[in-house]
């Protein structure tokens, strides 16, 4: 159970899960030209893990995920990461010049890894666009392209940054039920960055928040998977976490 502190907070896991850890920070600071913009910070999730990580703009989170994804190996303190890990960011990055299914077997050399690539892009609702540009499809189709291309490379861990940050509300809400059900059937360890409160509750097993570079909460979600914006629990939780973001309530 995570309580708001002031300070550094070590982060735990929950009681009980023996899964292993596939992140383990320990110590992580980053400086940019001498100003810290992470300071200590210790982070570890398990195996199948799904954590938000929420924070006010500037606040790092975006510095830890590319630390986290390895794109960033000048900091310091102590990091572990699998080797098998996927990124996907607020914008596609499909390659203009390939076609969908090339996008998502990029890299992929064996007939196991085709294979699995080819079923990512069923699961994403996508097979028949396996042929189109992805110039041609929408927002929202690019980004399951995106997941497809992720998870085809069978990652232990799945960071991901803002991923539905540009897709307008209702294409949202179909993109949090497919990447449930993705984490579900995959169960990869994913870490979430997102500006969006109620999008951390609804899909993690954990928030954590970055407050001025330093993890300043980590709490479980102790809501059920379904019917989650429903339960009470939810309201209460959103609200904590609106309040450790410096935004009341009634400015929400
Ligand atoms: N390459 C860089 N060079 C210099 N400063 C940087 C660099 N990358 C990030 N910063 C600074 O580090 C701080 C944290 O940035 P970061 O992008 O991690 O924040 P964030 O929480 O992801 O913000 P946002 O929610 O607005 O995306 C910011 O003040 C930013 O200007």
């Amino acid at each position: 159970m995570g309580t708001p502190t002031a300070g550094t907070l070590s982060t735990t896991v929950p009681p009980g899960t023996d899964a292993p850890v596939v992140v383990d920070a320990r110590g992580v600071a980053r400086t940019f030209d001498g100003r810290g913009v992470l300071h200590d910070v210790t982070l570890q999730i398990r195996r199948g893990e799904f954590v938000a990580l929420l924070g006010r703009s500037g606040s790092g989170k975006s510095t830890m995920l590319r630390i986290l994804a390895q794109l960033d190996t000048e900091h310091d303190g102590h990091l572990a990461v699998p080797t098998r890990r996927a990124v996907a960011f607020q914008d596609s990055r499909l390659l203009p010049w390939a076609r969908v299914l090339p996008n998502v077997l990029l890299g992929l050399k064996d007939a196991a890894g085709r294979a699995r690539g080819e079923a990512l892009l069923a699961e994403v609702g996508l097979a028949d666009h396996a042929r189109a540009w992805p110039k041609t499809l929408s927002g929202g189709e690019q980004q399951r392209v995106a997941l497809a291309r992720a998870l085809a490379r069978d990652p232990e861990l799945l960071l991901m940054d803002e991923p539905f940050g540009a897709l307008d509300a209702l294409t949202r809400i179909r993109m949090h039920r497919l990447l449930r059900e993705l984490v579900s059937r995959h169960s990869p360890a994913v870490l979430l960055v997102t500006h969006d409160v109620d999008e951390a509750v609804l899909l993690a097993d954990r928030v954590i928040v970055l407050t001025d570079g330093r993890l300043s909460l980590d709490e479980q979600v102790d809501l059920p998977t379904t019917g989650r914006r429903s339960d009470p629990g939810f309201t209460a939780l959103r609200s904590r976490l609106l309040t450790e973001l410096g935004v009341g309530d009634d400015d929400h």
